[in-house]
């Protein structure tokens, strides 16, 4: 909303335009311009009543309406009422674009008139039905000025904040100069999306400090559920949570129960514990049935799963120490997070569901794995990435198609090698070999939607959905001879390729073109630990660097031994009385089944996750 009162007063007659406009002009501004105008406000006045600014926004006393609902309808606005400020807009320094002001009677009654029509501007869509160019003379300033009255008795209505709010008819008060100075622009880049959702219901505002606003928004800004809000939903649900604090020992989540809460632990560490299938909640030997535990550090979010699908809690949630958490009630939650998230898991479920490589992943790392996806757009022709280039990226393709091209020793073009169809991957192999890309990949089709995994989210993953790759390597070129290739950049010979040197070797042709030709220079993380488990499957992996996410968090596992011993110590710590061997095979276990992870980076809090805990 702009100050009017800064610019130049525009005369009678370039308003008369306005509501000149022919019909479908006239249509085309109230079904597409002002449902904007009116969440907008809809918005700004749901913000500033949220705002710390709230009192003095509420300290102004309105007169209250004296006419009846049927004399309001009776009337008609006079172009000079409609026209003219009212006592809302003079507090937003609304300078009408007139020179006759209406007397205050006037203003009373266009007011009350304009409360009267409270469901017109309830939303975007309600909107179009209820305004009739035919009773009413069109005017874009009137309606403007409606919505603007709606907006504010609206939100008025749904405050909790204040019990003087229940009148509908309080017209909105200017929050201060400084909130709107920070506030404004905020409320107009709102993606419309969410908009009618918003209206919905109030946030709850739990004070905080400065600092711990910062902290938490920080947190959300970063966190795999929360990163793809706009900073004004992250800011309504960094003010709707609540610091809770929790003992050693004390159970935060109770699996099998209803779902209440989202949290995010600020400080301490939790354990979650997974339940074998089926285990029923009230079984007393449930602490047997224990399938794995996983230790999350502080800035993790969980108990989201409940919460999105409306089911039970599908693990419980412990405190190992003592714990601040920050929570998020599942209202709250539901209104912003969940349309953002499970359209977009939902979708892509039934696509992942049905891609062979993502066949074995479990229901919640499939989940994470969604969020981790980053969907891309190409059009024909485009160059989805050049031969002997860095990898950065997996690709599923989702729709369209694509041409494989491979320029070898001896031949001046490209060759086309293969055509890959939607539910086909590519661009594995770069990213495991950490060597350039072996193919140039270009789209084929009008147009090409993409999947894309970043290297770091791959090789998380890579431990699960590794069959199915060699599997389809050896589909995808089995004409293809490494040795022809041309390597256009020099680059590292990972240890995973030697682990290929095993039987399985010939069955992945695009894979020795990455080794051949090229020589090792140094030792890959992912590979020591493909390798390891290569020589000695009855030992527990060298934790080589490794990089494995989990949910929003990169968590490395240990660079050398020592490290790694020390993950174990701590492990021990934590699980009492494993000796070495039964620890060893449950890492095995632990990472056949490809779980997750291990050690902060950042403070080095071990994090493990844990097989058969009840041999504790
Ligand atoms: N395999 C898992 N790895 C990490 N966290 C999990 C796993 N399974 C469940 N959780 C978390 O534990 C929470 C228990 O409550 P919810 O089911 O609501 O949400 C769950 C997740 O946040």
């Amino acid at each position: 909303m702009q100050d009017k009162s800064q610019q130049p007063s525009k005369s009678r007659e370039e308003l008369s335009l306005l509501q000149n406009l022919s019909e479908p002009q006239k249509h085309y501004v109230v079904q597409y311009l002002f449902p904007t105008l009116v969440d907008a406000m809809n918005l700004f006045m749901m913000e500033a009543q949220r705002s710390s600014h709230y009192e003095e926004f509420m300290k102004q006393n309105y007169t209250k309406p004296t006419q009846s609902m049927q004399q309001i309808q009776n009337q008609q606005p006079t172009i000079d009422a409609i026209s003219t400020k009212s006592s809302s807009f003079q507090s937003y320094n609304y300078q009408p674009n007139v020179d006759q002001k209406p007397k205050v009677d006037q203003m009373e009654q266009k007011r009350n008139q304009l409360i009267s029509s409270r469901s017109r501007f309830s939303s975007g869509t309600s909107f179009n039905s209820a305004v009739s160019l035919n009773t009413i003379q069109f005017d874009p300033v009137q309606q403007f000025q409606e919505a603007f009255v709606e907006a504010s008795k609206s939100q008025k209505n749904r405050s909790k904040l204040n019990n003087d709010t229940n009148s509908v008819n309080s017209p909105l008060v200017r929050p201060s100069d400084q909130y709107l100075q920070t506030k404004r622009r905020s409320v107009f880049s709102r993606p419309y999306e969410t908009l009618d959702e918003m209206q919905e219901f109030t946030p709850p505002v739990h004070q905080k400090s400065e600092e711990q606003l910062q902290k938490l928004m920080e947190i959300l800004k970063t966190s795999f559920l929360t990163k793809n809000l706009s900073l004004f939903e992250l800011k309504i649900i960094a003010d709707a949570m609540y610091l809770k604090k929790f003992q050693r020992n004390d159970l935060i989540i109770r699996y099998g129960d209803i779902g209440q809460e989202y949290f995010i632990l600020d400080s301490g560490v939790v354990e979650v514990l997974v339940y074998q299938d089926g285990v029923d909640p009230n079984d007393p030997l449930i602490f047997k049935k224990v399938k794995f535990s996983k230790f999350l550090k502080p800035f993790v979010g969980f108990g989201e799963i409940a919460l999105l699908y409306n089911d039970k809690r599908t693990a419980s949630v412990r405190a190992a120490d003592v714990c601040d958490t920050w929570v998020l009630e599942g209202k709250v939650f539901k209104h912003i997070i969940i349309k953002a998230t499970i359209t977009r898991r939902n979708i892509e479920l039934q696509f992942i569901d049905s891609i062979n490589v993502f066949k074995d992943i479990d229901r919640f790392n499939k989940m994470t794995l969604i969020d981790a996806l980053e969907p891309k757009k190409f059009s024909q022709g485009d160059t989805i990435f050049q031969q002997g280039s860095e990898g950065d990226n997996f690709y599923i393709l989702e729709e369209g198609e694509v041409d494989c091209y491979q320029k070898v020793f001896g031949q001046n073009e490209p060759k086309l090698i293969r055509t890959l169809q939607p539910g086909d991957h590519f661009g594995e192999i770069a990213l495991i070999g950490d060597c350039p890309r072996t193919l140039t990949v270009k789209v084929k089709s009008t147009n090409c939607k993409l999947l894309a995994l970043s290297k770091v989210q791959f090789l998380t993953i890579l431990p699960i959905i590794e069959p199915y790759l060699k599997k389809d390597w050896s589909n995808i070129n089995p004409s293809m001879n490494a040795s022809q290739i041309m390597p256009t950049k020099q680059s590292s010979f990972r240890a995973y390729s030697l682990q290929k040197k095993s039987s399985e070797e010939d069955e992945s042709s695009s894979d020795n073109s990455c080794r051949q030709g090229q020589q090792p220079t140094k030792t890959s993380s992912f590979g020591s630990y493909s390798l390891k488990m290569q020589e000695n499957s009855q030992s527990p992996p060298t934790r080589g660097k490794s990089r494995l996410v989990q949910q929003n968090q990169i968590i490395e596992e240990n660079e050398n031994e020592d490290e790694f011993n020390a993950t174990a110590q701590s492990q021990e710590q934590n699980f009492g009385q494993q000796d070495e061997e039964t620890q060893k095979q449950q890492l095995i276990n632990e990472l056949a089944n490809t779980q997750v992870l291990i050690d902060d980076e950042q403070d080095g809090t071990v994090m493990q996750e844990q097989t058969n805990i009840e041999q504790k």
